[in-house]
């Protein structure tokens, strides 16, 4: 599996690259953006994962994200995929809406027509893309965790959720935490997965935990000024949810803060840190 450089800028003494390479989960061309740290040579290095929000490719968080000092100082690898295929033979929404299709794959694998051959996020997150960062990056494999924007948040909290060992950390910003019961996830997974609701449950964080999975504990933010949050994040149905099951989660209600990269950027240290901790050794 070959990479392309697209970009690299040197940055808080480490690299922030950005990387293109022919997907064999989407059927297309895919670009993505990493910053390895300062480090010392030879030395393996524990990953973080940002999944991203509705509209975003890799550029929104590289560019507006500010997790470039934290990442130096901590020692962290910071990698962010992009949201969907893209592509001129790759189909979107049919009102080019910007909540399903390019800019919203939501991180499942389709199973719908015409969606199932490139809208196969789950595994290019989930599969080809570690293995194409631990093949070209100083990766350490055995430290890898995961965070999220939004629909990236429900990305990272149910790639955790159905693969706790591998990501030892998940915190999410304003998440999505149940698909299933709110417009945009009721779109997007209709279109993607079908109307059995059943086959939802799998890519829903508070049905996921309903039925059973475990985790060692969440670090979420909300901001109290976001305007998707009480009819699209309602991340009161994860509390609860957290709290019947007996997983630990830190959720915090910002005042003043909205659903932008203001918000993200102001509390990216914090979830680094955070992720960093449970990193160790
Ligand atoms: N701004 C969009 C809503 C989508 C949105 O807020 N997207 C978030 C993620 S869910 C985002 O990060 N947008 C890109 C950015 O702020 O850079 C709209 O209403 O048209």
């Amino acid at each position: 599996m070959t990479i392309q450089t697209v970009s690299t800028n040197t940055s808080y003494g480490g690299v922030q690259g950005v990387y293109r390479h022919a997907s064999q989960a989407t059927g297309t061309d895919m670009v993505f953006s990493v910053y390895v740290p300062p480090h010392s040579a030879g030395a393996k290095l524990p990953v973080v994962w940002y999944l991203s929000g509705l509209t975003c490719t890799h550029a929104n968080v590289t560019e507006k994200g500010e997790f470039r000092k934290a990442c130096a100082e901590l020692g962290l690898i910071f990698v962010a995929p992009d949201t969907s295929p893209r592509g001129p033979d790759v189909p979107g929404d049919a009102n080019n809406a910007y909540d399903f299709g390019l800019g919203a794959g939501f991180y499942v694998d389709a199973t719908q027509e015409p969606f199932a051959r490139n809208y196969r996020m789950w595994s290019y997150v989930t599969d080809e893309l570690p293995k194409l960062v631990a093949e070209n990056f100083p990766v350490d494999a055995k430290r890898q965790s995961v965070m999220g924007h939004s629909m990236g948040g429900h990305g990272a909290l149910t790639v955790a959720l159905r693969n706790p060992h591998r990501y030892r950390a998940a915190s999410a910003f304003a998440p999505i935490v149940a698909p299933s019961l709110v417009p945009w996830g009721i779109k997007a997974l209709t279109g993607y997965l079908g109307p059995n609701k059943e086959t939802w449950r799998n890519h829903d964080t508070v049905a996921l935990i309903e039925d059973g999975a475990k985790y060692s504990g969440f670090l979420v933010d909300v901001g109290e000024a976001d305007n998707f949050l009480k009819e699209q994040l309602k991340p009161e149905l994860l509390q609860a949810a957290c709290t019947k099951a007996g997983i630990p989660l830190t959720l915090r209600r910002q005042a003043g803060y909205d659903h932008s990269y203001y918000f993200i950027s102001t509390f990216m240290g914090d979830h680094l840190h955070w992720h960093a901790e449970r990193l160790k050794g």
